[in-house]
């Protein structure tokens, strides 16, 4: 049986004030027992919400962090620093960090192997660009991103990573991939898993689909036979839409 999963991703929203107003609406709710619920919130409010958050079935992840243990990387965070304030959970290689940051399948593999070092789990974002899918390049693409990002991991490490299948063209857009693209991706990825590990690795991995969900085309995305949930943006910032996403998952 494979963890269901809805994480919001913040991006950069919510500042002290306003996560602990989210927080404050998060704690009047009630969860369904077989999601695990996660929010990413930007850094300078995860411990915040890690406190606030003990007593609640919430897990709180980081966003990004640096793929080098300490050092002088000034502005940047490690995974030593995400655990010491309660974040075991990391989201690496979202397509925003991929596109403004240049991180490369390189620089996350690195990531990669530094978060597993750290005993974190991982949410790991692949996702093709439009001009990929026009040309009918997409299932090359996202082979490319979890053989190079990915696939060097040991098969023990698999128990730790979560995909998140994010098609860039439906980030933020209002666009999302039809049911029936994002179930043909996840089955994709399914069965690339299945290939270079085992069929046993693969149906254990949960794959989120992350593109433009909000509570009206939640449902039909989470029916979906290879979503295991999702990772959701803007609907995630506020509590009534989360919610709604999150009760939306029937499976
Ligand atoms: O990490 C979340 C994804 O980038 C999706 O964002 P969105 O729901 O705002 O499209």
């Amino acid at each position: 049986m494979r963890k269901k999963i809805v994480a919001g991703n913040w991006k950069m929203n919510n500042d002290i004030a306003e996560t602990e107003m989210f927080l404050v609406d998060l704690k009047k709710q009630v969860f369904p027992e077989n999601i695990v619920i996660m929010i990413a919130p930007p850094f300078t409010s995860l411990n915040h919400a890690f406190n606030s958050l003990r007593e609640h079935p919430v897990t709180v992840a980081g966003q990004n962090m640096h793929q080098s243990n300490e050092g002088a990387f000034t502005g940047e965070i490690s995974a030593k620093m995400l655990k010491s304030i309660g974040a075991n959970t990391v989201i690496l290689g979202h397509s925003e960090r991929r596109a403004y940051f240049m991180e490369d399948n390189a620089t996350l593999a690195e990531k990669v192997n530094t978060a597993l070092e750290n005993e974190m789990t991982i949410i790991f974002c692949i996702g093709e660009e439009l001009e990929d899918r026009k040309n009918g390049k997409h299932f090359e693409l996202i082979k490319t991103q979890l053989t190079e990002g990915i696939f060097h991991v040991s098969d023990e490490s698999w128990q730790n990573i979560i995909i998140a299948y994010e098609p860039v063209w439906a980030i933020g857009t209002g666009e999302t991939a039809s049911p029936e693209q994002a179930q043909e991706m996840h089955k994709f990825i399914r069965k690339t898993i299945a290939e270079n590990y085992s069929k046993e690795i693969a149906d254990k991995v949960s794959i989120l689909y992350g593109g433009s969900v909000k509570p009206d085309n939640a449902a039909e995305i989470f029916e979906q036979t290879d979503v295991d949930g999702g990772l959701i943006g803007g609907a995630s910032l506020k509590v009534e839409s989360f919610m709604k996403i999150i009760n939306a998952f029937k499976k």
